[in-house]
């Protein structure tokens, strides 16, 4: 079985845990201290539904609403990983704004995409319910996922989500079933 190439980009606002993420899942641990990331490269080899997958995943630098998107995040991706945290609207209006911004970028709304709350188990602090996180998925047409990059719950499952969600936009476009035309 040939090992399948898969590109994806890690984004959204400064801070929501996009690096703790990545780290946790490529390296079993939570980074100590906070560290504004600038960009990093992690290649992992994943094994989802019995196919082989050689990742990339790049952690991008954390963007705001008038940061530029830049070209090499527009050029070669298979799917974006866009990470809000549940305890920061303005972090949601971000990755609202940056989905905007790749949709145009590529000419289409048929981009894999898992849409991430991270941070729920700040449960105390948190101003983004589940289900508004969901509501936005589902308009997006996208997987959505809410986890926690520093007790590393559900984190895998995002991983699992994008590549679910690139296979599927591969698959061939399904014919459309001409309808019946009542007399
Ligand atoms: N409570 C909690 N804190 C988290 C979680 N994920 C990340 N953090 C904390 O949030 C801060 C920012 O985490 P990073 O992973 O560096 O965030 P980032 O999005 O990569 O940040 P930038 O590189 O600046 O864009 C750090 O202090 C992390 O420990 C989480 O799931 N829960």
């Amino acid at each position: 079985m040939p090992v399948k190439q898969r590109k994806i980009c890690v984004m959204g606002f400064r801070a929501v845990g996009k690096s703790t993420i990545t780290i946790q899942y490529v390296d079993n641990h939570c980074p100590e201290t906070y560290n504004p990331t600038i960009e990093n490269t992690f290649q992992k080899v994943i094994k989802h539904n019995g196919n082989e997958y050689s990742t990339e995943i790049i952690d991008t630098a954390g963007q705001d609403e008038y940061s530029i998107l830049q070209k090499q995040y527009t050029i070669g991706i298979h799917g974006y990983i866009l990470v809000y945290s549940v305890t920061s609207a303005s972090s949601l209006e971000v990755v609202k704004v940056l989905n905007d911004k790749i949709l145009n970028a590529l000419g289409t709304e048929k981009i894999p995409r898992v849409l991430v709350g991270n941070k729920r188990d700040l449960e105390n602090e948190r101003v983004i319910s589940k289900e508004g996180g969901q509501s936005l998925a589902n308009e997006w047409e996208c997987a959505f996922v809410e986890c926690s990059g520093k007790n590393n719950s559900n984190v895998d499952e995002v991983f699992k989500q994008i590549l679910a969600e690139i296979d599927k936009s591969q698959l061939p476009e399904q014919p459309q079933k001409e309808g019946f035309l009542s007399s």
